[in-house]
């Protein structure tokens, strides 16, 4: 398929075990620009998945195609595409933002007046912009948070990835990345990411997946997951799809 018109990730027979499985033939497509949000209870395979996606761990079983490149043949230039922020990101507590923001964009080889260029933007939006010289060691946890959402976006990925990205962020700050995430779609950007707060999959998700023992087992619009169930809220669907019998 031409990559032009591939969709931004394409996941198909997707197996991961420790033991026992934590993806267990997973098949999952997210079109580009749009922001999908997978959900699923503790230990569903969430995380596993991302982290194949990421390259960060290799998979029993299955592929993994991003915009149209295959990870496992091709891994260097499908990373490229994407930024995976995990819900536990590191820093390098003796960098200032603007020296971490340089840093990472050496890595990826953006030119160095782009990178200057994005990263004031990106500390802008935010609003990092009046810690710029000061050791990321002292922020605190949300301002850690922000910083590595920034550094995910240096390189602008087209396909963005967050694990939990608005857990332990005030209401400010959830504003400035929710807002960050959706101008990233509105540019043509995909997002997905995994959320245990509903409200945000409720509010901001074109798509809702949701895994339950890593696998698929719903996937639609609020709407069309309402229709499946007779659930009002994101919650009570939620609740009444991932019911053990
Ligand atoms: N490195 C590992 N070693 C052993 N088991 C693992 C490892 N990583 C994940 N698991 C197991 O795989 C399963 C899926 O875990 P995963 O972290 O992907 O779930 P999750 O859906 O992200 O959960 P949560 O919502 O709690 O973050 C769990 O049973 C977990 O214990």
């Amino acid at each position: 398929m031409k990559d032009d018109l591939a969709p931004a990730l394409r996941i198909a027979g997707l197996h991961k075990s420790y033991g026992r499985p934590a993806v267990d033939g997973l098949d999952l497509t997210v079109r580009r620009g749009e922001l999908y949000a997978l959900l699923g209870p503790n230990g569903a395979g969430k995380t596993t998945t991302l982290r194949m996606v990421a390259g960060l761990v290799a998979p029993d079983a299955g592929s993994i195609e991003v915009l149209g490149i295959d990870l496992a043949s091709t891994p260097q230039e499908a990373k490229r595409r994407l930024a995976y922020l995990p819900d536990d990101p590191m820093l390098y507590g003796k960098l200032k933002p603007t020296e971490y923001l340089e840093f990472v964009a050496g890595l990826w080889g953006v030119d160095a007046a782009a990178a200057e260029t994005r990263a004031r933007a990106l500390l802008d939006w935010l609003d990092l912009d009046q810690h710029a010289h000061e050791l990321a060691e002292g922020f605190s946890r949300g301002m850690k948070q922000k910083l590595a959402l920034a550094g995910a976006l240096i390189h602008e990925p087209e396909l963005l990835i967050l694990d939990e990205p608005l857990t332990g962020l005030d209401a400010g700050a959830a504003r400035q990345v929710k807002d960050l995430l959706l101008s990233h779609v509105a540019k043509g950007g995909t997002v997905i990411l995994t959320t245990h707060i509903l409200e945000v999959a409720e509010r901001l998700a074109q798509r809702i997946g949701i895994i339950q023992q890593g696998r698929l087992i719903a996937e639609g619009t609020l709407d069309e997951l309402r229709e499946r169930t007779s659930g009002a809220s994101l919650e009570d669907v939620f609740l009444q799809l991932t019911a053990q019998p």
